[in-house]
């Protein structure tokens, strides 16, 4: 192995600097001196951590090379052929689209485009908009509130059980469970592996209610979508119905309500770039972007070389692992301008926070648009937020998190 030694010993893949929040000097400095940076591990092969932008997006728009394939290990940092889709071993479940190679992956993907369409966003825009500003309404102004739970949370899973067209209320046992399958190094969110087993059979339950009901019944949600696919002319099997629902469930929420919490700390911090956002309401499109990418809410996302290959200047041998660090790509000085500023006036923001190439989000579309409208809503009533406590963090590798923000919002006199 051509490996490079860790000079500085930091351990991307140990989620307590994550939880002790991103170190993105140390970042720097390692993606300035080995930008394809090789990660021991302790429990495993070790991988190569791809820190500068367009090293990312070269390997994210070659998937012939760099595969996201469970069975090369699949999307995640530990092996989904060994430890199973959510690390919690015991799982069967199918294997998700984001863990599929061309051509079967595209095929898949396009299932969902329907239910996200431009068409389908312009029709929900207005009760996403309603639903913004009861959650916003119900804060109270210059009093400590915890976002997560009040706002963050909710929002983007009433979104989401309305792309599913299940109940409202259902939105809370979607919140438990996917945090559950994103929390393996979390004790809050997976508590033990008794735990997990319960909060999957759960999951598998309601799945196993709505995969019956949309294959009796479709309709134009994306649950029916992928219920009633074909693939190669066989029909969906539920494994893979619940495999795909679990990439939705967590896809669609763990984002947005991480761009929200981590966008309120950058505005708490930045009063100036509040002011902009609430002042000049032509720049908001712009400014999600820049969120997004300030905040990077996935930190990163996994391949595995298919053969012998280079990235940038460093070898790559055939079965090595690869992770791809968005939260040090959007920091790249060489694509961004005083890349460590927030500056929701930045022009263009051409930014890796949905990733790109072959698995580019497919919810990108819907994440900018509530992003948007709950700002939008929250710089009609408030003038500024602050800091209450030190918010608390999510132990993970994977998701930038917070499971409580307590802040404190100034109401417009
Ligand atoms: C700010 C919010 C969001 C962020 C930061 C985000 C981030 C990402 C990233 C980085 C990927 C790339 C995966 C890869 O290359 O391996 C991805 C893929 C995906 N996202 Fe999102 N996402 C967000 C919102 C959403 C929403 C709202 C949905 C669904 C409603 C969604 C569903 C998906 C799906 C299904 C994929 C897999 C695409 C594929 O494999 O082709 N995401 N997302």
């Amino acid at each position: 192995m051509s490996a490079v030694s860790i000079k500085s010993g930091f351990d991307f893949k140990d989620p307590d600097i994550w939880q002790r929040g991103v170190p993105h000097d140390q970042i720097a400095d390692i993606r300035r001196n080995t930008p394809v940076y090789w990660n021991e591990e302790a429990n495993g092969p070790g991988f190569w951590a791809v820190l500068r932008f367009e090293d990312i997006h070269e390997v994210s728009r070659n998937p012939s090379v760099f595969s996201s394939a469970t069975a090369n290990g699949g999307h995640r940092i530990f092996n989904e052929n060994e430890v199973g889709l959510t690390g919690a071993g015991s799982e069967e479940l199918g294997i998700p689209f984001i863990s599929m190679d061309p051509p079967v992956h595209q095929k898949r993907r396009l299932l969902l485009v329907p239910g996200l369409s431009s068409a389908r966003l312009k029709e929900m825009t207005g009760r996403i908009e309603a639903r913004a500003r009861t959650l916003i309404e119900a804060i109270p102004a210059d009093e400590p509130f915890d976002w997560v739970e009040s706002v963050s949370a909710p929002y983007p899973l009433m979104t989401l059980v309305e792309l599913l067209n299940v109940a409202p209320e259902d939105w809370k046992k979607l919140y438990h469970w996917t945090n559950a399958f994103i929390g393996e190094d979390d004790p809050e969110f997976r508590a033990s592996p008794e735990d997990m087993t319960a909060r999957l059979g759960e999951f598998g339950a309601y799945m196993s209610w709505l995969y019956e009901a949309r294959r009796r019944d479709p309709g134009a949600d994306i649950a029916s979508a992928l219920a009633n696919a074909e693939t190669d002319g066989k029909p969906a099997s539920f494994q893979q119905f619940v495999a795909d629902m679990i990439l939705v469930t967590v896809g669609g929420n763990e984002t947005v309500r991480n761009s929200i919490s981590n966008g309120l700390i950058a505005f708490a911090d930045h009063p100036d770039q509040w002011r902009a956002f609430c002042e000049n309401p032509d720049i908001r499109a712009g400014a999600v972007q820049e969120i997004v990418r300030y905040v990077s809410p996935v930190l990163h996302m996994r391949r595995t070389a298919t053969e012998d290959t280079r990235i940038g200047g460093t070898k790559i041998r055939k079965g090595d692992k690869v992770v791809l660090w968005y939260v040090s790509g959007n920091r790249d000085e060489t694509v961004f301008e005083a890349p460590d500023t927030f500056d929701v006036r930045r022009a263009n923001v051409r930014h890796l926070g949905f990733g790109t190439g072959q698995h580019v989000c497919i919810g990108q579309r819907v994440a900018e648009l509530q992003l948007r409208i709950i700002f939008s809503e929250m710089a009609r009533r408030f003038s500024g937020f602050e800091l209450a406590e030190a918010p608390q963090r999510l132990r993970s590798n994977f998701i930038n998190g917070l499971k409580s923000l307590m802040l404190v919002a100034k109401g417009r006199t």
